[in-house]
């Protein structure tokens, strides 16, 4: 190793000159929107077959582990790929600051990248920080002796307080030999705008718009600028180029302390991504969804006394600070769900409250308030003795429509529709823990709830009903579509009753978890009775 040890913070404030480079390499290894190398053979799902998924972190070491080499195998690992490492440099960081950088000799370097490369079969190369001349002349060197399927440049070249980390001439050998060989690189506006020759600051997605044309224009086949911190936008707005179009990825900006290794874990993902066989557009979507996923999550997590907070990449870490773990949701809890309406009960002349212990007694698995004319302080005080009954038969209360209601009774969770709050800005207020279902009636919708971070689908309405209104029917072919794609668990709804339930358990699919129902539960003489029997049936079939 070498002796040079010396605080990053001395590192003074580079300004470089504006670059303009035409040189496109003319590989095309990975699609944008398609699949792989069609030399390579894939499985079903796109992964090169008998082959593990391997990506080569060459990057630096973050002794925190927020960072750096230990956040891209942390990423990796949760994209289910191998990953190996070639390290570049070594920090002394935590969550306060970077206290100092020892740098690998770039010899030393070129041994890690044979060693790896010559053996080990590695699919995508991703780079972090590569803080030499030397150290980037010999990972190009390496990769034309070793070619892989694709190369992940993070450039990672501006520190979070603005400092640029690359003397102009590393800046210069990383735009002008790595970069032509880059399959797609991923800056942050700054870095982005450092790239250019820091002649303007980037506010605007015109801004990012005219950025990645012109990093494109120096050689890397695509370009996604994250634009996390963009001025004045309450998304966390990403921008896509493929060279020709340009793809906007929205997200909820996710206000959190612990972002530290954003950078490092969306690009490892996307190498991640690469190497399982997904196109270029997959692999940055996935990776987008990745981390709006684990921001959300770890959001509550204390580690360390600083403001950058490391992430829990794998969703395993016990004891988060607010005891907020996400519990994985038990999706046998959907067998026979209950929605309640006022309405039907009242004119049965029961209370809500009767009207859910009755429902629990005859078998019900799970609950949802859904009070479409409650006034809030009514609906509050019933959700507030519902959840006092189901807390203590263990039964999970889930409110319709209403997150104010759900976060002032603390109920397990909420179902939401097409229409109502969208998925992510719930999840970032009832935290990690709450469990969210929405409505979809197709499997794009049950995708897009997916990525979002919901919990199960309530797919319907199947049959007709009175309901609810103006709702357009699927029937069981319907039904069956959306099962058949969807990621996560799914509930039948709508017309449910005794004499079809079979039927709709009978499509027969896995994610199929149950049925949920509301007049042939709650518009009947005795709740106990019909739903002891509608559960027997599901048992049965
Ligand atoms: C389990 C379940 N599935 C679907 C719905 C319908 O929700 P939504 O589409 O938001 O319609 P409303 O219930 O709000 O009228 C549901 N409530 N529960
Ligand atoms: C809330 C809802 N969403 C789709 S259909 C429906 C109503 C289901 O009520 P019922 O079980 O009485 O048909
Ligand atoms: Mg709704």
């Amino acid at each position: 190793m070498a002796d040079t040890i010396f605080q990053l913070r001395s590192l003074p404030f580079f300004s470089t000159h504006h670059h303009h480079y035409a040189c496109r390499h003319s590989r095309s290894r990975i699609m944008a929107s398609s699949s792989t190398s069609p030399s390579l053979k894939m499985t079903h799902d796109g992964c090169p077959k008998n082959k593990i998924p391997h990506v080569l972190s060459v990057a630096g070491s973050d002794s925190g582990a927020g960072a750096g080499i230990q956040a891209d195998m942390k990423a990796c690992g949760a994209a289910g790929v191998y990953c190996s490492t070639v390290l570049t440099a070594v920090t002394a960081q935590n969550t306060v600051g970077v206290q100092g950088v020892h740098l690998v000799p770039e010899e030393f370097v070129a041994l890690q990248l044979i060693s790896v490369l010559s053996d080990m079969n590695v699919d995508v190369v991703k780079t972090g920080i590569l803080p030499s001349i030397g150290t980037i002349r010999v990972l190009c060197e390496k990769l034309k002796e070793f070619p892989v399927r694709a190369l992940v440049v993070d450039p990672v070249m501006v520190s979070t307080s603005g400092d640029l980390l690359a003397s102009p001439a590393t800046m210069s050998t990383y735009l002008e030999e790595l970069l032509p060989m880059t399959d797609i690189v991923t800056p942050n506006l700054k870095e982005a705008s450092a790239m250019l020759g820091d002649v303007k600051e980037l506010q605007t997605l015109d801004d990012m718009r005219s950025a990645a044309k012109a990093i494109h224009s120096m050689g890397s086949r695509y370009v996604l600028i994250k634009g996390g911190h963009l001025k004045d936008s309450a998304d966390a707005v990403d921008l896509f180029f493929d060279g020709e179009r340009f793809h906007e990825l929205h997200g909820p900006y996710i206000d959190s302390q612990n972002t530290h290794g954003t950078g490092c874990t969306l690009a490892s993902y996307i190498a991640a991504e690469l190497a399982k066989g997904c196109s270029m557009l997959q692999a940055v979507q996935e990776a987008k969804n990745f981390i709006g996923k684990v921001i959300v999550h770890s959001k509550y997590m204390v580690i360390g006394s600083g403001q950058q907070g490391p992430l829990d990449h794998l969703f395993h870490l016990k004891n988060h600070s607010s005891g907020m773990i996400k519990k994985r949701f038990n999706s046998d809890n959907l067998l026979l769900y209950a929605v309640t309406d006022s309405v039907m009960n009242k004119k049965w002349g029961r209370s809500i409250v009767d009207a859910v212990k009755s429902a629990i007694e005859g078998g019900a698995t799970i609950i949802q308030l859904r009070e479409k004319e409650a006034e809030t302080r009514y609906f509050l005080e019933m959700a507030i003795a519902c959840m006092e009954i189901c807390r203590s038969r263990d039964i999970m209360l889930l409110i319709n429509d209403r997150i104010d209601i759900a976060l002032a009774c603390d109920a397990h969770g909420v179902h939401i529709g097409q229409f109502d709050m969208p998925v992510m800005k719930v999840r970032n207020l009832l935290g990690p823990s709450k469990v969210i279902g929405v409505s979809c009636k197709t499997p794009e919708q049950a995708h897009q709830a997916w990525m979002d971070g919901a919990d199960y689908i309530g797919c319907g309405g199947v049959f007709s009903t009175t309901t609810k209104e103006n709702n357009r029917t699927i029937g069981l072919e319907g039904l069956k579509t959306v099962c058949s794609t969807s990621k996560l668990p799914v509930v039948a709804i709508g017309g449910i009753n005794g004499s079809n339930a079979r039927s709709v358990m009978e499509i027969n699919d896995p994610n199929l978890k149950g049925v949920a129902v509301v007049s042939a539960l709650f518009d009947r003489e005795s709740i106990l009775e019909e739903t002891h029997h509608l559960k027997s049936l599901l048992l049965h079939s």
